[in-house]
C-alpha cells in the first residue's frame, strides 16, 4: 500500500497541534494509545498460540518513545506476555513517567536499570521479540552512550531475534533512513500516527510495516497532506506492508 510520510519537523508539529489548546489531547493519552497499538502489532505477529515463548524485552529510551514502550510493555502483560523492561536512562522531566514505571511495578513487570544485566534477555530461547522504543522522531544522530553499545548487541543478534521498533528504527535518521553502517533492521516497524520519510527506505521482504496511533480524524490528516488509514473494527493497527 503506497503511503505519504511526514518530515521529523512536521511530525513534531503534528504532536504540539494535537496536545495545544485547540485540540487539547494530553501526552498521557496518546502515549497510551501509542504504546497499546505497538502491543497489538506485537500480538499480531507472534501470536501466543502459535509458540511457547512469551517474553518479551522492551527497551525503553529518555524520551516519549520510550514511554510508548513503557505503556506497551503493561499491555503486553495483560494480553498474556512476559515483559521485562531495560530502561537505563528514566526520564525525571515530568512525574508521569515515574508513574508509568510504578504502574509496571503494580503489574510485577521487572523494570531494569543501567547497571543491571539486560542482555541475558537477548540470550534466552524463550524471549519472541525485542521492542526497540529507544528513540523516535526526536533522536539526532550520532547515537551517544550507553545507546550506541545496545544498538551494537542489537546488531548482532537481529539476524536469530526479531526487533520491533516504535515509530522509528532506533539509529536510522527520522528523514533519511539508515544512514549509519551497522544500522538495526527491524522485522516489524509500527509506523505511529504517519510514517515517518524513514519507512519509506524499508524493504518491505525484510521489515513488517504497520500503523497505528489511531488518534486523529480524517480532516487533520488531510491539513497534514495524508490519507487516513483503513483501520478495521477496532483494531488499533493496519499493516501497510507487505499487504
Ligand atoms: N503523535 C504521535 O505519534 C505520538 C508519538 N509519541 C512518541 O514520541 C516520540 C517522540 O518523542 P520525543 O520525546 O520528542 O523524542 P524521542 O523519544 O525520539 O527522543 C528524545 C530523547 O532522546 C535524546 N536523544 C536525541 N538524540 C540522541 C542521541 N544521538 N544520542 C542519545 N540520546 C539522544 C534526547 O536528549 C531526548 O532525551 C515519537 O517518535 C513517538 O514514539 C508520543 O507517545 C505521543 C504521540
Ligand atoms: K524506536
Amino acid at each position: 500500500m503506497p503511503f505519504k510520510t511526514v518530515t521529523s519537523k512536521l511530525a513534531a508539529q503534528l504532536d504540539r497541534d494535537l496536545m495545544g489548546p485547540e485540540i487539547g489531547f494530553t501526552l498521557e493519552q496518546l502515549m497510551e494509545l501509542a504504546g497499546f497499538s505497538v502491543a497489538q502489532a506485537v500480538l499480531k505477529e507472534y501470536p501466543l498460540a502459535a509458540s511457547t515463548k512469551t517474553q518479551v524485552l522492551v527497551l525503553a529510551g529518555p524520551g516519549n518513545n520510550g514511554g510508548d514502550g513503557l505503556v506497551c510493555a503493561r499491555h503486553l502483560k495483560l494480553f498474556g506476555f512476559h515483559p521485562v523492561v531495560y530502561y537505563p536512562k528514566p526520564n525525571s522531566k515530568t512525574p508521569f513517567f515515574s508513574r508509568l514505571v510504578n504502574q509496571l511495578k503494580f503489574f510485577n513487570i521487572p523494570v531494569l536499570n543501567v547497571d543491571e544485566n539486560w542482555t541475558q534477555f537477548l540470550d534466552s530461547d524463550s524471549t519472541v521479540c525485542v521492542v526497540d522504543a529507544l528513540f523516535g522522531f526526536s533522536f539526532k544522530p550520532p547515537v551517544r552512550e550507553p545507546f550506541g553499545s545496545i544498538l551494537q548487541q542489537l546488531h548482532k543478534v537481529q539476524d536469530r531475534l526479531p526487533i520491533v521498533s516504535v515509530d522509528v528504527p532506533t539509529g536510522w535518521d527520522v528523514d533519511e533512513g539508515p544512514v549509519e553502517p551497522n544500522s538495526i533492521i527491524p522485522k516489524v516497524l509500527v509506523s505511529l500516527t504517519v510514517p515517518k520519510p524513514c519507512a519509506s527506505k524499508i524493504d518491505s521482504l525484510e521489515t513488517q510495516h504497520y500503523v497505528g496511533g489511531r488518534f486523529v480524524p480524517a480532516e487533520f490528516a488531510h491539513k497534514y497532506k495524508f490519507e487516513p488509514f483503513p483501520y478495521e473494527n477496532a483494531d488499533q493497527v493496519v499493516k501497510l506492508s507487505p499487504n
